[in-house]
């Protein structure tokens, strides 16, 4: 009903529209701050982590969060082979560890520079992550560039004080609740 009414009220002209430039869209994104994560996962297809922005909730029942993972990244392979993956939640003096997993570095150059534990799944649980979310991916789809992973949380870890790391406008931002 309301596609048949939006399609009826449309004001597209036919054909295509221009495709917007790319950094247009990414300076525009640029103003959407995030939550810094980094994404773990061990298993069969070995150890391999990433950052990543694009992570958001989807539903309690059951919980359930969403990774967009590019499938151009060195990672996809192992994440995709193993099917387990951690949401680990970063904080407040974790710009370092973000920059080692944004990319370029060897693995375990990545893994080397934090401490590490295991929940559920086997994938690497951060120790001082704000929270972590260990998973199993149960769906995934196609996107464009990106895969978007469908994680069921079995394990959650909580860390201690309330503070988080935002990426907003290219740059860290460290954040802290106020005192209750
Ligand atoms: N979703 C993503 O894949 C994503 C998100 C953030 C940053 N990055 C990568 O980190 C690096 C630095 O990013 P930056 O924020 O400093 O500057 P940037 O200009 O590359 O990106 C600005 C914003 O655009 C979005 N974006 C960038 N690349 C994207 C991609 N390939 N797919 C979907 N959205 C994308 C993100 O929201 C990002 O914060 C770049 O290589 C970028 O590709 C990727
Ligand atoms: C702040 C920030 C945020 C993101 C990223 C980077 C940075 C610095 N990257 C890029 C991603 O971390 C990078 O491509 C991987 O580390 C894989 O790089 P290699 O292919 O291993 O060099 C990224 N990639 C992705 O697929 N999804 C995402 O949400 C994000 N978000």
């Amino acid at each position: 009903m309301l596609l048949n009414a939006m399609a009826s009220n449309h004001v597209m002209p036919s054909g295509a529209p221009p495709a917007l430039p790319k950094a247009d869209y990414r300076n525009a994104m640029a103003r959407l701050g995030a939550a810094v994560n980094i994404i773990t996962t061990d298993g069969p297809a070995g150890r391999a982590g990433f950052t990543a922005s694009a992570v958001c909730s989807v539903t309690d029942e059951p919980p359930m969060l969403l990774v967009c993972l590019n499938r151009s990244a060195s990672v996809y392979p192992a994440f995709t082979a193993n099917g387990v993956l951690c949401v680990n939640v970063l904080a407040a003096g974790h710009q370092a560890l973000s920059g080692l997993f944004g990319g370029k570095t060897p693995m375990d150059e990545r893994f080397a520079a934090g401490r590490w534990s295991r929940k559920a799944t086997g994938s690497p649980v951060l120790e001082d992550a704000a929270a972590s979310f260990d998973c199993r991916v149960v769906q995934a789809t196609s996107a464009g560039t990106h895969d978007v992973l469908f994680c069921e949380a079995l394990a959650i870890a909580m860390g201690g004080a309330a503070q988080s790391l935002i990426y907003f406008d290219r740059r860290y931002h460290e954040i802290a609740a106020p005192p209750h």
